[in-house]
């Protein structure tokens, strides 16, 4: 199986405190990788470096050419970040949101296809209604919809908190797809306080560093 994305020695302080380091991993095809820990201890930063997001973390990352063409840069991907809180733009419906989302992949899809995809997150009915008169949960399934286009080139999807929101219908069918979409050799990396019991699940505790408040007391190593 491909190696999709490894990531070496990554090391990150804020606010003078140390909240990991050292903190190397890899993920290939078929992979689910399972970010986990407290609230504050970087999971998103952490996530969000992957993209190329933010600058906070040192150490390097390095994605396999069918992910990303340009190394982690957050343009020339073959990804699908799904970040903390939807990334849905309010005044656009369901269906240009998912539009909008494909253009920026470089690609363009037939009606059809979108359809489909609000229709597997249930929103069916909905495509044309403005995502700002739909509740927090359907504006995070418009989110979510955008993993279900069949963009056949997409194999890795990187999931911050994506179960928020969503009833017990929507969460057990996003479990069912992701499991679905590492069958098909993809890969995920996920931050959940979700529980998940499957093979093809690994587990990323982080932040065990940040139990130091001052560096100068307890320097990230
Ligand atoms: N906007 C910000 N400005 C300054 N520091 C921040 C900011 N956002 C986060 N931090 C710091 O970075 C640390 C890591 O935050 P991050 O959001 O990555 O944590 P997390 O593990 O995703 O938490 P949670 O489970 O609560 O979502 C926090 O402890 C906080 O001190």
């Amino acid at each position: 199986m491909t190696t999709l994305a490894v990531a070496t020695k990554l090391r990150c302080e804020r606010d003078d405190r140390c909240l990991f380091a050292d903190l190397s991993f890899s993920v290939s095809q078929g992979d689910i990788l399972h970010i986990k820990g407290a609230n504050g201890a970087g999971k998103t930063t952490l996530l969000r470096r992957l993209v190329g997001l933010n600058s906070f973390v040192e150490g390097d990352v390095q994605f396999h050419p069918s992910v990303s063409e340009r190394g982690q840069r957050i343009d020339g991907q073959r990804f699908w970040y799904l970040a903390h809180r939807p990334a849905v733009t309010l005044a656009q419906t369901a269906l240009e949101n998912l539009r909008y989302a494909v253009a920026l992949q470089q690609q363009t899809l037939t009606r059809s296809a979108y359809w489909q995809a609000l229709a597997d997150v249930g929103l069916a009915g909905y495509e044309d209604v403005p995502a700002h008169r739909l509740s927090s949960g359907q504006q995070q399934r418009i989110a979510l919809a955008r993993l279900y286009l069949p963009l056949p080139d997409v194999k890795l999807w990187l999931l911050d908190e994506p179960f928020n929101a969503l009833d017990a219908n929507a969460s057990a069918q996003l479990e069912v797809n992701m499991l679905r979409f590492v069958e098909g050799g993809g890969s995920v990396i996920l931050i959940s306080h979700h529980e998940f019991n499957h093979a093809s699940v690994q587990e990323l505790v982080i932040g065990q560093a940040n139990q130091s408040v001052k560096k100068e007391q307890r320097p990230c190593l």
